[in-house]
């Protein structure tokens, strides 16, 4: 048997998003710590976010070029098992806090991919996502799969764009270990607001992919 793709369903807001992203066989609910997104949970939300998650569902904090202070004020409230940074952070600024964390690179169309990668080896993975010159994150853009390094497809988390439509054809392109969504699972034209449908038929679309290749 082949290993399951790894699924990272992210920005959710809802308690009842938490539960069903877990019952739905997700591996990760993604929370937005940066207040500038129409996705951005405050503290308080988070704490509840986090009490209705049942165990093994990884709760992911995500943050773009916070300070220190900011991660650590929610950390003191949160029970985040995983951080994202999807910033300009650096390595040392990202393992300071002494939790597993992941990177969140944007593929800017000119990057040396291959040297880029190299730049935060404590990551427990990196976070592929679609680059725009002013927008961090959450774009609902796709980039070139092939660009990313055959060798490096096992540490990969794949993002940007993918849907319950696309996210088959892009497991099957690279093989990553894991994929994230934010606006493929969401109502259209309404940024934030998660869509249980689109959930659930995202988690289906990976695992019909997954049986693909037993
Ligand atoms: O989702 C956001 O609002 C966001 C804002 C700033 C930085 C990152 C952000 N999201 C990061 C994620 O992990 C998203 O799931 C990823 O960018 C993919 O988003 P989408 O293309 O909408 O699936």
């Amino acid at each position: 048997m082949t290993r399951p793709t790894r699924i990272k369903l992210c920005g959710l807001r809802r308690s009842e998003h938490i539960r069903l992203a877990a019952e739905l066989g997700a591996d990760a609910a993604g929370l937005v710590f940066w207040p500038h997104s129409s996705r951005a949970v405050s503290i308080d939300q988070a704490a509840e976010l986090a009490a209705a998650a049942p165990p093994f569902l990884s709760l992911t904090g995500l943050f773009v070029d916070p300070t220190v202070q900011a991660v650590e004020a929610v950390l003191d409230r949160v029970a985040l098992d995983c951080l994202q940074f999807h910033g300009n952070e650096s390595n040392e600024f990202c393992r300071q806090f002494g939790r597993p964390w992941i990177k969140g690179v944007r593929m800017h169309p000119e990057a040396e991919v291959e040297q880029v990668l190299t730049e935060w080896p404590d990551a427990r993975g990196l976070l592929l996502d679609a680059w725009h010159p002013e927008q961090p994150g959450g774009t609902g853009l796709t980039f070139d799969w092939q660009r990313i390094p055959a060798g490096w497809r096992e540490r990969i988390v794949l993002a940007g764009g993918l849907t319950p439509d696309n996210v088959g054809a892009a497991i099957r392109a690279i093989r990553p270990w894991g994929v994230d969504v934010s606006g493929g699972i969401e109502y259209a034209g309404q940024k934030g607001e998660k869509d249980s449908a689109l959930m659930a038929a995202f988690v289906a679309a990976v695992r019909e992919e997954d049986e693909k290749h037993d």
